[in-house]
């Protein structure tokens, strides 16, 4: 039977051309839309532009955009999807991805680090190898995965940890649910299944800082707004605060404003662990919800998602924590 897969590009280094000064930008015609990939003759590969942008420039209205694409292809029957995308915020993309949608489709999202024309480009490969993964009968109920560099990563978890490196993506404390070995996809770990939020607008005004050594409530105090609708904080260590934070942070708990509690470490979990002024234990005992396992970017699409379903209060947070 033919599988179809639906290919949605977006933009990224994956659809650019360095210049002759060495430079990289934009095409105005993605080289991937024109490209006659061989592929298996039980694939239809049904190729849209959906944007043809670089990935700082994709925002939430953008990754509904796609979601709610996605959603229609799930409906259409398709048997899988490959996204391809700029590396910068590709992680918010596909986890928003991963909370906005249902699992069972295989959605694999996918980019390069070397633009179309440079010397090792790793964008056809990672493209044909996201088709491979998209149409594997084993992807499916995975949720969202990011496919480079010959691993599969859960959306939930993977980042991107190097500027130009090929082998930038990454699962901290995890490391990647399977690979692409030769011809044929391994999964090794299962992946948690995210509760499916089928938004269909998004809120805005979710904000995200790093907390740092000596820090004091001026940032907080500039957030003490009626428009900010939520916080995550990328706090120290296992989830700790200067104590100088404390009394602006409680201003915006007082607003209701829900506060989130991310660690800055680039790995393990963040737990309300110390009971000392802005220890986690505090914190916690102050009304801050702690997230546990996503790092601050992903902890931010998370809390934007929850807020935009609606979700408030004691039912926000279990969200996060799920
Ligand atoms: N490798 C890349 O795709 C980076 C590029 N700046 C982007 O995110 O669009």
């Amino acid at each position: 039977m033919t599988k179809k897969i639906l290919i949605l590009h977006t933009g990224g280094t994956i659809s650019m051309s360095e210049d002759e000064t060495g430079k990289v930008k934009p095409n105005t015609q993605n080289p991937l839309t024109s490209l006659q990939l061989p592929t298996n003759e039980n694939l239809q590969l049904v190729t849209e532009e959906v944007f043809n942008i670089p990935s700082p420039h994709m925002d939430p209205q953008h990754m509904l955009q796609l979601s709610l694409r996605l959603r229609q292809a799930q409906a259409d029957d398709f048997f899988g999807a490959v996204v391809t995308h700029g590396t910068d915020t590709l992680e918010e993309t596909a986890f928003f991805l991963d909370l906005t949608l249902d699992s069972q489709m295989p959605v694999v999202v996918t980019g390069a680090m070397r633009s179309s024309n440079e010397i090792g480009s790793d964008g056809l490969y990672n493209f044909k190898t996201a088709i491979m993964v998209a149409s594997s009968p084993a992807s499916i109920n995975k949720g969202v995965v990011v496919v480079m560099n010959d691993e599969i990563h859960a959306a939930r978890f993977v980042t991107k940890t190097h500027t130009t490196n090929v082998a930038t993506f990454r699962t901290p404390t995890f490391g990647p649910i399977g690979i692409i070995s030769d011809d044929y996809v391994v999964y090794v770990q299962n992946t948690i299944a995210e509760k499916c939020l089928p938004i269909d607008q998004i809120c805005s005004n979710v904000y995200l800082i790093k907390a740092y050594a000596g820090m004091n409530g001026d940032l907080l105090t500039a957030l003490n707004q009626d428009s900010t609708r939520g916080l995550v904080i990328e706090a120290l260590g296992a989830g700790n605060l200067p104590p100088q934070v404390l009394p602006a942070l409680q201003q915006l708990l007082d607003r209701q404003i829900p506060i989130i509690l991310v660690s800055r470490c680039f790995n393990g979990i963040a737990e309300p662990v110390y009971d000392y002024e802005g220890g986690g234990v505090n914190l916690q005992k102050m009304g801050v919800t702690f997230c546990r396992g996503l790092n601050g970017q992903k902890a931010r699409i998370k809390l934007l998602v929850g807020i935009s379903a609606g979700l408030k209060n004691r039912e926000l947070a279990k969200y996060i924590n799920s």
